[in-house]
């Protein structure tokens, strides 16, 4: 039995919690062995009395125990937050059991605040891919996926594929996108073959593929990755995640990834770093992502990245601006960059040619589509269209 019920808090309403707050109530029956009816507790021996007691004792042992780890869980995430929050990181990590259950008599109750409920469309699905990863690396721990690498196929030059077809083609490489829908836009093609498409990319000239990897959001999968890979397409492919833990990374080198996204909305400066190794070691190329100005700071000051995404879709609000991929190469950024050498991907929203002459202009060296070619009955002349010429060499 659960009761939900709304009540309006105090005007000086603390952070984290809400005006208006749902409170759900559930009595906290399972703490009480049912007693049954003609048993010594009906006659009220002493003897009953004293077991009820040490069971309640007990049971209140439990409370005690399981509310200390959820407030400590509660305040890790909170202090991860803060540390994510002073880098201008806006997406949370999601509490890890929600904050702590409320006792009142015999009724436990969580308040659903803005603490424990996701603001926004990436912070859902970032709050949802740490449960899905829990599980996943339950079912496969990291020495299982260790050893699973022996097998793997090997890795392919992700960046050596996109400078050698912006060489011969004298324009920015492309990254095809293979994804059936996303969050913004809904479904984008039923009749979704990711081999057909993958293989109808590589034959209109694309560099590299970006596989989707994420179902509940883009009715993606891993084994969308691993078909791909053992189909005999020969692009370069980027595993398409939503990155938050190491294990993902060992994951989608299993799968047969060459790249993997790494977003700079959602992960901390320390772990794009560490991240960043684990990726070398295993021989993948992170493609870093970022969507302003603040989030591309950041990148250009953690060494030795080498691929940097500027993603024209803001994630939290779905608005696309190509202008984006222009202001934030704009001055010193991107003098920096052409120093080191880093290629730049142009990402998101990319549909005609005036459109990939637009993000060249500004200095990319590659460019990611997908909606725009996915859509088409025939990727390959979707391809044509978009580059307004034949790419394939
Ligand atoms: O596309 C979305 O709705 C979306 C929502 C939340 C997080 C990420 C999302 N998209 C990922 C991408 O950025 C695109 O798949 C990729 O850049 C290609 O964009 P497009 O050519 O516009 O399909």
């Amino acid at each position: 039995m659960e009761a939900s019920i709304s009540l309006r808090a105090a005007a000086n309403t603390p952070t984290r919690v809400v005006a208006l707050q749902s409170i759900h109530l559930k009595p906290r029956l399972r703490f009480f062995k049912p007693t049954p009816v003609g048993s010594s507790m009906a006659h009220n021996t002493p003897l009953s009395i004293q077991a009820q007691k040490s069971e309640l004792k007990e049971a209140s042992a439990e409370i005690t125990e399981r509310d200390a780890l959820k407030i400590k869980e509660w305040e890790v995430g909170m202090f991860q937050d803060e540390v994510a929050a002073s880098q201008g990181i806006k997406i949370r990590r999601r509490p890890p059991t929600g904050p702590p259950l409320h006792y009142v008599g015999p009724f436990e109750f969580r308040i659903q605040n803005e603490g424990n409920t996701p603001r926004n469309i990436l912070e859902e699905i970032v709050w949802h891919k740490d449960l899905e990863v829990s599980q996943m690396k339950e079912r496969e721990p990291l020495p299982v996926l260790k050893k699973a690498l022996e097998n793997a196929p090997p890795v392919r030059d992700f960046i050596g594929a996109l400078k050698t077809a912006n060489l011969q083609t004298g324009l920015p490489g492309l990254i095809a996108e293979v994804k059936k829908a996303s969050p913004s836009r809904g479904v984008l093609r039923e009749d979704f073959d990711p081999v057909e498409i993958a293989k109808a990319y590589e034959k209109g000239g694309a560099a590299c593929l970006s596989v989707l990897t994420d179902q509940k959001y883009f009715q993606g999968g891993f084994e969308n990755l691993e078909k791909i890979r053992n189909s005999g397409v020969k692009c370069p492919l980027l595993c398409k995640e939503f990155v938050i833990d190491a294990w993902q990374i060992y994951f989608a080198r299993t799968k047969g990834a060459d790249a993997i996204l790494l977003i700079a909305a959602v992960l901390p400066d320390l772990d794009i770093k560490y991240m960043t190794k684990i990726c070398k070691l295993l021989g993948l190329t992170p493609l870093v992502e970022v969507h302003d100005e603040r989030e591309m700071d950041r990148v250009l000051g953690i060494d030795g990245i080498e691929l940097i995404g500027i993603n024209n879709r803001n994630l939290e609000t779905f608005k696309v601006d190509i202008s984006n991929t222009k202001n934030l190469l704009q001055g010193e950024r991107g003098r920096i960059i052409q120093e080191r050498g880093i290629i730049v991907v142009g990402e998101s929203g990319l549909f005609t040619p005036a459109d990939i002459a637009y993000v060249q202009e500004a200095g990319v060296k590659a460019v990611l589509v997908g909606e725009s070619i996915v859509k088409q009955d025939d990727p390959t002349k979707g391809i044509i269209g978009l580059f307004g010429k034949d790419i394939s060499c």
